[in-house]
């Protein structure tokens, strides 16, 4: 039975023999199906066979029942390859070159065939083929030389041209050969690196379907105009960021969210730049184009990480300006102590220095690729390393520990005000907030039908509550720190001991009545607190502008401090009094309101940040879908990085110590020590493309 890969579909029983045979036609006209060409098949065939019909789950009914297999696609199908294949080829590549090289060489030297092939071919000869050879690099280290800076080849120059004095032309063609090599490596490894981010960058989509004169037109995505309305059909990819406007489609944002499990949109739901319409078509309005789009931005700023590529390379530089004193102290101690000229060039030789300016950033780079899949946005890899040093674990409630879609749960009278009174008038009063309370507010009354005044003066207090003026009387929505005398009432201890939030409602300086709301704690909240624990991480605390009751119901359960009642600037202050005890601070916010504290933490991560420009700006790691699973991964993946960074260099330090002692005490052939110089670069790129490897987390849904 030809298997489907597919992700998209959910499987619903819809029987229809006929739907099984216009499918079954449509997927055999069409060669070599792949996926997305069959379900494309299928729902053709069905539009056909019924205009109206673009449900899913029929669809998928039809496939199977057309005789082809649906199969979960897992998220890393399409990323994990270029890395198996990147090590592969390094291995293959390395592995032929280095192991033909180094056995000529041994072989040549045990037999002492290296020494007469030399005096065979004269010395002019191996001059023009290091010359030719080695021209580029030769250039770079002089013009670095004339600018008086010393590059990572400058070294291996030396080395080169100390073999040559002491006559090795063989080991100096070796020398000049492998740094070929390693260059060719390098950039072959950097590309790879890349390789998450060029793939990324290849998701935009180039074009979009707009309607212009009543025509329908395909114009460059960036042409879009703001407030356009795009067409998007089945299988497209959604060109802007916007909000549906008319249509029905099932969209997999996996490009943006690293979620494979895709999400229904209909008119009044956000979508974003790079996902995809699967089945279905979308009418969107534009909001955002291009760079601007949330998708653009990851796009950038993972570029911008990678871009420090080049910060690598003058760290390099840098690096050897310190190593190569140091170097030429041994070779001249070496020369003193044995007067061995040939120990003397294998010491020059067989240093490496660019490995220990590689051994950090290779491994960042591969790891803030790797999350970017993910769905998650690191912006350098300074907070993967600060992020395995914290010790203080601060979570905001609304939103981040809670879904942030609170619900209205009881309405208290306190005064002769009816209760569709009281929410008539609390509605009014929050009908321009932007608070999630404001918003469950509102949806109770709309769902009462209860008028809804318009605001004559409105006035947000951030973390307190609102004041406005209706029918020109003041009325107050918010908390006890709003209205002190709300915390008194008797009615009031009830509903706080459930860990709900209230919210008191005065008119005209007098209290009148109350809300209730609640909050739904997010499902995976529990696991991923026992693996935020089981990581080390005790100190974590819940910092929240809620009551200490509501605050207690929710971190008691988790094991895990609380403090309430804060107000935005208290939880900044919080984050300092912490950083000032010599602590650092991981704040876990969702980046809206909680903005200020994200960027004083050392670390800030925004949950759910997917269409959110403050949560991506202010935060310095963003989790583009809303997920906590994917916080203690983020903890593990700065491990995972700092161990294989802390692998690097100590292979590096351990290669280069052995090589120098062996050089200086005249044990390593000169030939050899050339041959072995390129060892530490090509064991820190294999070593760190290790992280570019999908992790194996169980953050993607089981099949
Ligand atoms: N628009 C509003 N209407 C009613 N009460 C409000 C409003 N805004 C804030 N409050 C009150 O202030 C408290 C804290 O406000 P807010 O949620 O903005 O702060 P926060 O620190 O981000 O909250 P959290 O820690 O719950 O995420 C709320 O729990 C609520 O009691
Ligand atoms: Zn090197």
């Amino acid at each position: 039975m030809p298997s489907l890969k597919s992700m998209d579909l959910r499987i619903k029983g819809l029987d229809c023999a006929e739907c099984a045979r216009h499918v079954r036609q449509a997927v055999e006209a069409v060669p070599g199906v792949a996926s997305v060409d069959v379900l494309m098949a299928a729902q053709k065939a069905l539009i056909r066979f019924d205009p109206a019909q673009t449900d899913p789950a029929r669809i998928r009914r039809a496939v199977e029942q057309a005789g082809y297999a649906l199969e979960q696609q897992s998220a890393d199908d399409a990323s994990d390859t270029p890395l198996g294949d990147f090590s592969r080829r390094v291995l293959i590549l390395f592995g032929g070159v280095f192991g033909t090289v180094l056995f000529v060489v041994v072989v040549g030297e045990w037999f002492g065939l290296l020494e007469a092939v030399t005096r065979q071919v004269p010395w002019p000869l191996w001059l023009l083929v290091i010359g030719l050879g080695g021209y580029p690099i030769f250039r770079n280290v002089v013009k670095a030389a004339w600018q008086g800076r010393i590059i990572a080849h400058t070294l291996m120059t030396f080395g080169m041209t100390a073999a040559i004095v002491v006559g090795e032309w063989p080991a100096a063609t070796i020398v000049v050969f492998f740094m070929r090599i390693g260059e060719y490596v390098e950039s072959f490894a950097a590309e790879r690196a890349r390789h998450a981010v060029k793939a990324l960058a290849a998701l935009s989509p180039q074009t979009a379907r707009v309607e212009r004169n009543g025509v329908e037109i395909e114009v460059p995505a960036e042409e879009v105009s703001i407030g356009e309305a795009v067409i998007v059909r089945p299988g497209e990819k959604i060109p802007v960021d916007g909000e549906v406007i008319g249509g029905q489609a099932t969209v997999d944002q996996s490009a943006i969210t690293g979620e494979s499990m895709p999400v229904e949109a209909a008119p009044g739901t956000q979508v974003f730049a790079s996902s995809i319409a699967r089945l279905g078509s979308l009418r969107i309005q534009t909001l955002k184009i291009g760079a601007d789009t949330t998708f653009g931005r990851v796009v950038t700023l993972v570029e911008e990480a990678e871009s420090r590529r080049g910060e690598v390379q003058r760290l390099a530089d840098r690096f050897s300006s310190y190593f190569l004193p140091i170097v030429l102290t041994i070779a001249a101690l070496t020369f003193f102590f044995t007067r061995n000229a040939l120990a003397t060039a294998a010491v020059l030789v067989v240093a490496c220095s660019c490995s220990f300016a590689l051994a950090t950033p290779i491994a960042m780079i591969a790891s803030i690729g790797a999350a970017a899949r993910q769905g998650i946005l690191i912006k350098g890899g300074k907070y993967l390393e600060i992020l395995k040093r914290a010790d203080v674990l601060l979570i905001d409630k609304t939103g981040t520990l809670t879904l942030g879609r609170p619900q209205i749960t009881d309405i208290v009278p306190l005064d002769d005000l009816s209760a569709e009174e009281i929410l008539s008038l609390a509605a009014a009063a929050e009908r321009d907030s932007e608070h999630p309370l404001a918003e469950a507010v509102r949806l109770t009354a709309a769902a009462r039908g209860v008028p809804v005044e318009k605001p004559q003066e409105f006035e947000a207090v951030p973390g307190q509550g609102v004041r406005a003026r209706i029918a020109g009387r003041e009325v107050v929505v918010g908390n006890s720190s709003m209205i002190p005398e709300g915390a008194r009432l008797p009615e009031a201890v009830d509903l706080l001991e459930q860990g709900k939030t209230l919210l008191f409602v005065s008119l005209e300086g007098k209290i009148v009545g109350m809300l209730a709301a609640a909050d739904t704690i997010r499902e995976e909240v529990p696991a991923a607190f026992a693996q935020i624990r089981a990581l080390g991480l005790h100190q974590v605390e819940l910092i929240t502008g809620d009551n200490p009751q509501a605050a207690a119901s929710l971190a008691k359960p988790l094991g895990i401090a609380y403090r309430a009642s804060l107000l935005p600037q208290d939880k900044i202050a919080i984050v300092r009094a912490y950083q000032q005890q010599g602590h650092i601070v991981v704040m876990v916010g969702d980046g809206v309101n909680d903005a200020p504290a994200l960027a004083q933490a050392d670390v800030g991560i925004a949950m759910g940040a997917a269409g959110s420009d403050i949560a991506i700006e202010a935060a310095h790691m963003a989790l583009m879908r809303e997920d906590w699973r994917l916080v203690p991964e983020l903890f593990a993946i700065s491990r995972r990085t700092l161990g294989v960074v802390h692998l690097n260099l100590g292979f590096t330090a351990v290669y280069n110590l052995a090589g120098l002692s062996l050089a200086a005490t005249g044990l390593l052939p000169l030939p050899l020590a050339a041959a072995l110089q390129a060892i530490p670069d090509i064991g820190i790129l294999l070593n760190s493309s290790r992280l570019l490897k999908p992790y194996g987390n169980g953050n993607v849904p089981a099949a």
